[in-house]
């Protein structure tokens, strides 16, 4: 399949609606959604159509952009948008990073109303959009540039999915991957399937078959057994938000899988765009972890694996401390956890 659909788009002008590769239907179909309303895309957004924290910001800025009517936009209308999508999901800063960006523009000193104002949250959201694009390319180059000593046929652990999928742009987490590709490094690939959403499986296989780059499918459960075959000499994952200390919250699987790399003297490197961190908080216990329906757990995709009625815990993200990460990657440039 060489299928080349945008993660997301807008679609029309300050009267259209924003356009979304359901990403509950990877990879079998590729299928675009539209959201006219901000329930739309908050019901995205809570049901990962669109997922991953940057890709989440730029959906709800956009999502913003959908209280727009006739042309015309109200700072009520604005405010009570962002308010309600971020009730979506507790976990990726960007989510919050984005509707603040959104709220300044109805409620700034000089804000306008009517159609100046729907102008105005519309390029604020492209400027999101846009500016998530240039933060993957720049994540890209400093990572691949981190590890450019490491040989030809590297190989690369990868949990969850933190490619263009997750991003607005060419992703995080997978940029250095793609960027190592591209300057003909031919790295290897070993994904984490990432129970129970099975985000690896389906969409970061998906995203490295869909580029030719060579990729193998593990269950989380195989990832010592790979590491301890030596076949992995560094590991890139996204996240969801980082604390001000460098402890970074990412899928849950994240920490073992840290856990694991230290045990083995495997370099793990997080990589994420600036608007990932909150420096609001002064270490990841205090970072928000989403909870989801058991139900993911105990019949994913619709075919039940556990006994009726078993309790479930199903936390979507876990935190990795600063100090099991050996350098943090963002736009700006590396930054190496004290
Ligand atoms: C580039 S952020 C990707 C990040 O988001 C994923 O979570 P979810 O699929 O639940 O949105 C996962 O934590 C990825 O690492």
């Amino acid at each position: 399949m060489n299928e080349t659909t945008a993660t997301l788009r807008w679609e029309g002008g300050v009267d259209g609606h924003l356009m979304l590769l359901d990403q509950t239907r990877l990879p079998l179909d590729v299928v675009e959604v539209p959201c006219r309303t901000v329930e739309e895309a908050w019901d995205a957004i809570k049901r990962l159509v669109v997922r991953g924290a940057p890709a989440i910001g730029v959906a709800a800025a956009y999502g913003v952009c959908l209280s727009i009517k006739n042309g015309e936009a109200a700072v009520y209308d604005v405010v009570e948008a962002c308010r309600y999508l971020a009730t979506s999901r507790p976990t990726a800063v960007n989510l919050f990073w984005a509707l603040s960006r959104m709220r300044r523009v109805a409620e700034a000193p000089t804000a306008t109303s009517g159609p100046a104002l729907a102008e105005a949250l519309l390029a604020e959201a492209r400027a999101i959009h846009d500016e998530d694009r240039e933060m993957c390319a720049a994540m890209g180059r400093h990572g691949a540039d981190l590890v450019a000593d490491l040989p030809e046929g590297v190989g690369i652990l990868t949990h969850c999915n933190a490619g263009a999928l997750a991003t607005g742009g060419d992703g995080s987490g997978l940029s250095p991957v793609f960027e190592l590709a591209r300057r003909g490094k031919r790295p290897r690939v070993w994904v984490d399937e990432t129970r129970p959403l099975l985000q690896g499986a389906r969409l970061t296989a998906w995203e490295l078959m869909q580029r030719g780059i060579d990729c193998t499918l593990i269950c989380d459960s195989m990832a010592a057994h790979v590491m301890r075959a030596g076949k992995v000499q560094a590991i890139f994952v996204g996240a969801d938000r980082i604390a001000a200390n460098g402890d970074a919250a990412n899928k849950i699987g994240t920490y073992g899988v840290a856990v694991l790399a230290e045990a083995h003297g495997i370099p793990l490197y997080v990589v994420a765009p600036t608007s990932t961190i909150d420096m609001t908080l002064a270490t990841g216990a205090e970072i928000p972890i989403e909870e989801r329906a058991a139900e993911e757990v105990t019949e994913g995709f619709g075919r039940r694996t556990a006994p009726a009625g078993v309790r479930v815990y199903n936390p979507a993200f876990d935190v990795t401390p600063y100090r099991l990460i050996k350098a943090i990657i963002t736009e700006r440039g590396v930054f190496k956890p004290k």
